[in-house]
Order: C-alpha cells, then structure tokens, then sequence
C-alpha cells in the first residue's frame, strides 16, 4: 500500500471564481506535496476540501486506494491528521494542560507533556496560560501533536506560521523523520522548503488568475 491518496480532476468555485479546475494528483509514502500560491489562491480550501471540512464543485479524493481498508470514512479519518492554519490552543489553558488535552482528544494515553514542551523548546513557559504565550509559541504548541501522531499522511496548513529559524529547523526534521519512516505530508507554505526532502512535488494553485 504505497499510494496513500489520489485525487482527480478536483474543481473549487468560490466567492465568484474558480479557484481551480481539473486538478488532480497522486500521494506516495515518502511523498511531501508543496501547495504554493499566492494570498487567497485556493490552498486552504484545497487542504480543507481533502479532509472534508470544504464541499468541491467536483472531483474524486480518494485515500488508500490500493487498500481493502480502511473502507469508510471514519477509517481514512485516524489515518490522516490535519492543521490547519490556526494554531486551535485554549487561550485560558496552561501550556502543559493543552499539550495534555490535545493528546487527550486524540486518543494518546502514553505521552509525557513535559517530554513535548521540552521538545519544542517551551519548558519555562509550562505553567502560562497559552492566551499569554506568543504566536510562534502557541504554534509550538499545536505543533506537538506531530510528535506522537500515528497518522501515515500529515494535512498541514502553513506550519511554519510565526515560526522562528530554528523552530523551522526543528519541524523540518521532524517531517524527514515522518517521510522517512513511510509518511506522507501535504503542505501549504509562502517560504520554500529549507530541507530537501527526497521526493518532493510542488502544486501551485493560481486561484483562477494565470
Ligand atoms: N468560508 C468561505 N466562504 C466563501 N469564500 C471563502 C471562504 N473561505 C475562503 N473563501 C474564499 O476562497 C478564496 C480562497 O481562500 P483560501 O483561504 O483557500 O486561500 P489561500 O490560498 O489559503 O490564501 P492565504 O495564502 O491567504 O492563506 C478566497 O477568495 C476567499 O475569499
């Protein structure tokens, strides 16, 4: 089961315009899809209409297509995780209460928050409420799902949003080690990739402009 997604000939019309038509690719394991474009192209909605959160004009998405199984959509639901854009963190929470409770809904019993903060660098900062913390701080800390996440294919919408150099370094390692081990990551970025990974497509969504 290397083909972890396929997705033919997907069509998206909003606020007036089409924002892409006919498009259609194929996800491997070991793959990493660059979405690019420029402000208001389509990337979100592309990534959004994947994981079902966006309903296409047309088109066909299909997860593990080589596989009997899974066979329904709760299935393909624990096989993929998605970020998206916002970092999601309860401002009111401490740091460590929401690394906690992230784990928590997604079903991870055996982590060590104190293990994850440290591991994107926010030991220090365990006892404030996220609300307090900075944006690049916050998205460290929705970003620690990605370090217990069993899920083959990543759906991640600008992750490296208010990161700082070696927070992008850190996260760029963690997607070698995902591709590495058999994963797949989509995502959307306005900066290119400083790690080169070894099979690497890039989707440029014009928003209908070019
Ligand atoms: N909920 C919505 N209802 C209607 N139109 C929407 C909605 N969300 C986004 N759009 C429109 O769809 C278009 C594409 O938006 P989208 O968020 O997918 O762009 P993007 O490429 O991700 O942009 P950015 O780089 O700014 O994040 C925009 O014109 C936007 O106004």
């Amino acid at each position: 089961m290397s083909t972890l997604l396929t997705v033919k000939q997907l069509v998206s019309q909003r606020a007036g315009r089409t924002l892409f038509a006919d498009l259609s690719f194929d996800l491997q394991r070991g793959d990493v899809l660059h979405i690019e474009g420029v402000n208001g192209a389509g990337k979100s909605t592309l990534l959004r209409a994947l994981v079902g959160l966006v309903q296409l004009q047309a088109g066909d998405i299909r997860y593990f297509p080589e596989s009997a199984l899974p066979t329904d959509a709760n299935d393909w639901r624990q096989q993929v995780l998605f970020l998206g854009h916002k970092p999601g963190v309860k401002a009111e929470l401490t740091a460590l209460e929401n690394v906690s409770l992230q784990a928590q809904l997604s079903g991870v019993e055996s982590i060590e928050p104190w293990q994850l903060l440290a591991t994107v660098g926010l030991l220090g900062l365990e006892d404030l409420p996220a609300g307090q913390l900075s944006a690049g701080q916050q998205r460290r800390i929705a970003l620690t799902r990605l370090w217990y996440s069993q899920a083959p294919l990543w759906i991640l919408d600008e992750p490296f949003t208010a990161l700082d150099t070696d927070g992008i370094e850190l996260l760029q390692q963690r997607f070698a080690e995902h591709t590495a081990a058999g994963g797949a990551i989509i995502l959307t970025s306005h900066q290119p990739l400083t790690w080169q990974p070894t099979r690497l497509q890039r989707l440029r969504i014009t928003g209908g402009d070019e």
